[in-house]
């Protein structure tokens, strides 16, 4: 895909007039849900390029920090950056730059993929005659070009995944935002999912944000994580660091497993227990998120 900047340059205006802010800039970022602290104090920088994790397990706050990125829930000016936008004052300026993919569904069963790319150009105001090219170059990126005339209802869960992928690429965004990119996927079309967006993040130079509770995918395909736990992030750096920090803590301390670390070991050192513990946030949630991708595949 290549690289437009229309929606990109036009939107930066004066917030960054050098080019060089951070793509996303969070200081102090805090959401409550009544008494629930579902961000509790959260620094981190994205750099422009780059592909960045939030890590954790379900309810960690990953969605929570993420819909405050990108201007769905309220928080105070100051605490957010895109680009050099406060994204408390500037919503309109900010959402011109952001791509979105939710968790939930977001693609129409009973349109065509073509149908549902176009809707997007439509609503992300893609210009009348870019629009038709534009939608043939997003299908294309997802190598979705041959479905494009089928109905989505026809379409496997990845299948869908993708063409939630070329929808919010349509808009040529300077900024994707993915939340949990391949939950209830098969291992199959979890890699298809991630090389498509790697090819097109190659291609665009994009800054991508992605959330996931697999730590594996984060490894392979992130530049640089984020462990969250409980509202907090317990650890922030590339995996190959995180992991090194581990081995050269254990060591120190002559720990027995000292050989070799995954991000899973980082993440149960940083957080007390693992991903898949049972008080680490599963349940009822996890099966609810799976569900909501699960049903995509009817
Ligand atoms: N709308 C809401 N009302 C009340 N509490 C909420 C709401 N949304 C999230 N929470 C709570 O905030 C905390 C963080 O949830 P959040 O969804 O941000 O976590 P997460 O890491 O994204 O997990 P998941 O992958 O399940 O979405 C949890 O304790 C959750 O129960």
């Amino acid at each position: 895909m290549t690289r437009r900047t229309d929606h990109g340059t036009g939107a930066t205006g004066t917030a960054d007039p050098t080019g060089t802010a951070a793509a996303i800039e969070c200081t102090d970022l805090a959401y409550r849900f009544g008494e629930t602290r579902a961000v509790d104090g959260v620094d981190f920088t994205v750099e422009p390029g780059e592909v960045f994790g939030l890590l954790g397990p379900n309810g960690a706050g990953k969605t929570t920090a993420i819909r405050a990125i990108t201007t769905l829930l309220p928080v105070p000016a100051g605490m957010i950056r895109v680009f050099g936008h406060d994204v408390a004052r500037e919503r309109m300026p900010v959402r011109r730059l952001l791509g979105y993919v939710p968790q939930q569904l977001s693609a129409d069963g009973s349109l065509t993929g073509r149908e549902n790319v176009g809707l997007f150009a439509k609503v992300y105001d893609v210009p009348r005659r870019e629009r038709r090219p534009r939608v043939d170059e997003a299908l294309a990126a997802v190598g979705l070009t041959d479905a494009a005339d089928r109905l989505v209802s026809t379409y496997s869960g990845g299948m869908v995944r993708r063409l939630e992928l070329a929808q919010a690429l349509v808009s040529a965004p300077r900024l994707l935002i993915l939340d949990e990119p391949t939950i209830g996927l098969d291992p199959i079309a979890r890699t298809s999912v991630w090389a498509r967006l790697t090819d097109v993040r190659r291609a665009t130079g994009m800054t991508v944000l992605v959330t996931t509770h697999y730590m594996d995918e984060a490894d392979q395909y992130c530049d640089r994580v984020a462990l969250m736990h409980l509202g907090r992030i317990r650890a922030l750096g590339t995996p190959a660091q995180l992991k090194e920090e581990l081995r050269e803590l254990r060591r120190h301390t002559g720990a027995a497993a000292s050989g070799t670390a995954t991000l899973e070991d980082v993440f149960r050192h940083h957080a007390g227990s693992g991903l898949d513990d049972d008080h680490a946030g599963g349940g009822f949630r996890d099966v609810r998120s799976t569900r909501r991708t699960a049903s995509r595949l009817g």
